[in-house]
């Protein structure tokens, strides 16, 4: 697998939207954030609520400019180049499906239109070609040719979503980005969605970034998994080794307390609230609720250590060890509460950015 995209120490720090038009007060959206996605793989990502995962996949396909940090696009900084190349290498080399297909879609627009537009904006063949490319782009997704001339409010939810993938896929992208593609859907249509993607995936070599709060199905669907807490990634992990043998407390946490697993277990409890995104605490965002931290984790953020090649690595200071069970570890959560483990550690906040 070739290397396609990579940030290395990417930052995205947004003014709060809750402080007021001259606040001070900045959101920490994502924090130093190092991945590369290889040609051909899906990468999953989890985490709670307003982790950073929409925002690390606008940044993957070139719509949210770093505040700092480096975005390569096939080993090229994408940011330091000219904004017409920018368009042309984002516009043709990534496509983005959302959560919601009937506020992603034009509803004024037929379905042929929809699919023509990015073919009309990036002058793609001659105007025979472009139609010809929407009957295929219609026929690769399972759209019957006669909705072409249909406006997104007479289709169905799971055929709008397929619309919104012929539309990331129009100029034959080489990764794209699937942020929560189920989530709005009726249930009986999540899993032809999800197999629509895989089969697409297989059949165009496409890299595949997958974010879901449905962690057993980013699990499934995925080669990698990336976990996030508040701002940051923790751990990346082969997903056949993320249920039991994930290394962060806080990947064990996720995934015991999601349902489908094949030993059922109890949740690990995991006390308070996700602090807030705009005063991090120091060192291990974590830690305010893990069961295991210490005073070395308030001072310091742990760097990444590989577990079993850099398919594998994690940042905590207090691993779950290898081997040790996810059962044990509810034991342990339920009787070292961080308010006991964190009892002597101040709690500190990382600096504000300058405004
Ligand atoms: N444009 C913005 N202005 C201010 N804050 C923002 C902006 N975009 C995102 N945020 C904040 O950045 C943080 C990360 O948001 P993001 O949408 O990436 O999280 P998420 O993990 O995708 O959340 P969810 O699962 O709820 O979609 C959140 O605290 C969010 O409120």
């Amino acid at each position: 697998m070739t290397g396609l995209v990579s940030l290395s120490g990417v930052h995205v720090v947004h003014k709060a939207r809750s402080g007021g038009l001259f606040t001070r007060d900045r959101v920490h959206a994502l924090t130093g954030a190092d991945l590369a996605v290889a040609r051909g793989e899906t990468v999953g990502v989890v985490g709670e609520s307003g982790c950073g995962k929409s925002t690390l996949a606008k940044v993957l396909v070139g719509v949210q400019r770093p505040t700092s940090g480096t975005v390569s696009f096939g080993g090229r900084d994408l940011w330091s180049m000219k904004p017409a190349e920018r368009r042309t290498v984002v516009g043709g080399g990534t496509g983005m499906i959302f959560q919601d297909p009937s506020t992603a879609l034009n509803r004024r627009l037929t379905v042929r239109r929809i699919l023509r537009d990015p073919l009309d904006v990036h002058r793609r063949g001659t105007p025979a070609e472009r139609e010809d490319r929407v009957r295929e782009l219609m026929a690769l997704v399972g759209l019957p040719r006669a909705l072409a001339d249909g406006l997104p409010g007479q289709l169905s939810g799971g055929q709008r979503q397929r619309v919104a993938i012929a539309r990331a896929l129009a100029l034959d992208p080489d990764l794209v980005v699937a942020d929560e593609p189920t989530s709005a859907l009726d249930v009986s249509v999540r899993a032809q969605i999800l197999n629509l993607l895989l089969d697409l995936k297989e059949r165009l070599g496409l890299a595949l970034v997958f974010v879901s709060h449905d962690i057993q199905t980013v699990r499934r669907m995925s080669d990698r998994v990336i976990t996030m807490y508040l701002g940051r990634i923790v751990e990346e992990a082969p997903a056949d080794e993320v249920t039991d043998g994930s290394r962060h407390p806080y990947t064990r946490a996720l995934f015991s307390a999601t349902p489908g697993l094949l030993d059922p277990i109890d949740p690990i409890p995991l006390v308070g609230p996700v602090p807030s995104a705009t005063r991090p605490p120091s060192g291990c965002p974590f830690r305010t609720r893990c069961w295991k931290a210490d005073a070395r984790c308030a001072g310091e953020m742990p760097d990444f250590t590989a577990v079993s090649g850099p398919e594998h690595r994690f940042r905590c200071h207090h691993p779950v060890q290898e081997g040790e069970s996810t059962h044990d570890l509810v034991g342990q959560a339920a009787s070292a509460s961080p308010a006991t483990a964190m009892a002597d550690v101040p709690v500190q906040h990382v600096p504000r950015e300058p405004s």
